[in-house]
């Protein structure tokens, strides 16, 4: 396993083609450091003795101790650990760990290569591909991101059916040595400071979008590969200094007419498997939400029951059920994910056949489960922050900026008017307002509750996975029967 250091040395050594303030900018570019430093910890975390057995793992395929985020999960414990080890990451970062769309994405390809084979009767050695960039990728510790999101162009248009074809990212030639591909993913994660970048398609495909279904990795510096990058950052701060500095960086991942070869081919035409991998990143990337949107609510959890307290109000009726609301919701989130580990299974829900064995031997967490959490966390984003803004006061959104808490001239008055109790030091309660707002009242908040709401698929997208593949026939029979009714079905 690599250290926080080598993975940074390895960055520094990838080409120059992240797009950014105007300039192409390198690795070491200063808006990249904390996003660099979130990844990181996912480093440290791994080397250090009391994190080690929640984020490594044992690699199915060399028996090596590798990184938890490089593994294919063999069994519901796996499922139990990668959501613990998000939920504990998450927590000492502050926010989103930025590692899990790699592993989330490997976990899918590692199915969909081994069945797109096997309805190829072995004309198509996508698992093999697979299997051999996974080794190298596991044994050397890469960061990996996941590039599933297009354009998408008229939403209430298939890829197909697009003015523009280039809306979905797609198969333009196919050579002797590989293929070319065409297209844009947007808002992808931190791909501006990952080793590879994974492509999956976005959504279900008919037989005309055969070249839609595509699925390959290639290095985030590949030829031909352009990243427009959207950092966010904590502004620097001098005096008042944070614990932790957190920061993320999206990227619009253009793909101008980019070669892969076929050893980085996953999956190049195989429409049924195109649709099930979309699903299955889906899948797996709802059950790490599970970790880190618990872990985010700790977070806005402690931060509203500090307010309450610097205000004096923590025991007041209103605020006890506000802090309640935080703990639902984080809570029920985690309780969802934890139940779709324990039901998790080598098995998933293949549209119109329902459940059937899919893959190698990975195990997927439940589906209903990992759909209903996501969909509760993420539409809770906006009342979470309606809930920080009532119980803070308007004062996040307008406090001095540290130049001057610092200047002596106004500092005193400043110190005299911010303190509102004595329990915890003017200098700490100028830290908890400052860091308030870093994470409800600025730039990088409107961004990231984006992402938390919409990550992994609008709640549109978890309430079609939910109502489609629960049993909802069988509450209806219930119905019947207690309502004595004898027609319609089931008696
Ligand atoms: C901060 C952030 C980070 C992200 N990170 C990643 C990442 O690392 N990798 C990645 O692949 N993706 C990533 N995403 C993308 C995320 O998965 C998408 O934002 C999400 O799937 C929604 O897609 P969209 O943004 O295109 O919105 P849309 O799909 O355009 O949604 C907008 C509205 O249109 C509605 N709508 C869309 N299509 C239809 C339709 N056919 N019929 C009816 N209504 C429709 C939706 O319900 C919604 O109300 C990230 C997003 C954000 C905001």
């Amino acid at each position: 396993m690599r250290t926080k250091q080598q993975y940074i040395d390895g960055l520094n050594k990838l080409k120059r083609n992240l797009y950014f303030g105007g300039d192409k900018v390198g690795r070491d570019h200063e808006a990249l450091e904390q996003p660099i430093n979130v990844i990181g910890v996912t480093f440290d975390a791994a080397q250090d003795p009391e994190l080690a057995p929640l984020c490594t793992a044992k690699s199915h395929l060399t028996g090596e101790t590798i990184n938890r985020f490089c593994h294919v999960h063999q069994s519901t414990q796996d499922l139990h650990d990668k959501q613990d080890m998000t939920r504990t990451l998450c927590r000492k970062v502050g926010f989103c760990i930025g590692r899990c769309m790699g592993v989330d994405a490997i976990n899918a390809v590692n199915a969909v290569s081994f069945e797109a084979d096997k309805s190829n009767n072995g004309a198509t050695e996508y698992h093999k591909n697979f299997i051999n960039w996974l080794t190298n990728f596991q044994k050397n510790d890469l960061v990996g991101s996941c590039a599933q999101t297009d354009v998408k162009g008229h939403r209430l248009m298939r890829p197909a059916q697009q003015p523009d074809p280039d809306s979905y990212l797609h198969i333009v030639e196919r050579r002797a040595d590989g293929i070319v591909v065409r297209g844009c993913k947007v808002h992808i994660t931190q791909a501006a400071v990952a080793d590879e970048i994974l492509v999956v398609p976005t959504r279900s495909l008919g037989p005309d979008e055969a070249d839609y279904a595509v699925a390959f990795a290639v290095p985030a510096d590949h030829e031909g590969v352009k990243q427009v990058l959207h950092p966010h950052f904590m502004r620097n701060r001098k005096q008042f200094k944070r614990g932790f500095d957190w920061g993320v960086v999206d990227s619009y991942v253009v793909f101008d007419d980019v070669f892969v070869p076929w050893e980085r081919v996953f999956l190049a035409g195989e429409h049924q498997h195109g649709g099930l991998c979309a699903l299955l990143f889906a899948l797996f990337h709802r059950h790490s939400y599970s970790g880190c949107k618990p872990a985010i609510g700790d977070v806005l959890l402690g931060m509203a029951a500090m307010a309450a307290e610097i205000n004096g109000i923590e025991k007041t009726s209103h605020v006890r059920g506000m802090l309640a609301e935080f703990v639902k919701v984080s809570e029920l989130g985690y309780a969802a994910g934890f139940t779709a580990s324990s039901l998790g299974s080598t098995q998933i829900n293949i549209p119109g056949l329902g459940k059937a064995p899919y893959g190698p031997g990975g195990f997927f967490p439940d589906s209903v489960y990992a759909n209903v959490g996501r969909c509760l966390t993420g539409e809770a984003v906006f009342h979470e922050q309606e809930l920080l803004c009532d119980i803070a006061g308007g004062v996040p959104s307008t406090f001095p900026f540290e130049q001057e808490l610092t200047n002596e001239e106004v500092k005193p008055f400043l110190e005299k008017y911010i303190n509102r109790q004595s329990k915890v030091s003017v200098e700490d309660q100028i830290k908890f307002w400052l860091y308030f707002g870093d994470i409800t009242c600025s730039n990088l908040n409107g961004s990231i509750t984006y992402g938390s709401f919409h990550g992994g698929g609008s709640p549109i997208m978890e309430q079609i996975a939910i109502v489609s593949q629960y049993d909802i026939k069988a509450r209806k029979d219930i119905v019947r029967n207690l309502a004595g009714m004898t027609t319609g079905g089931k008696k």
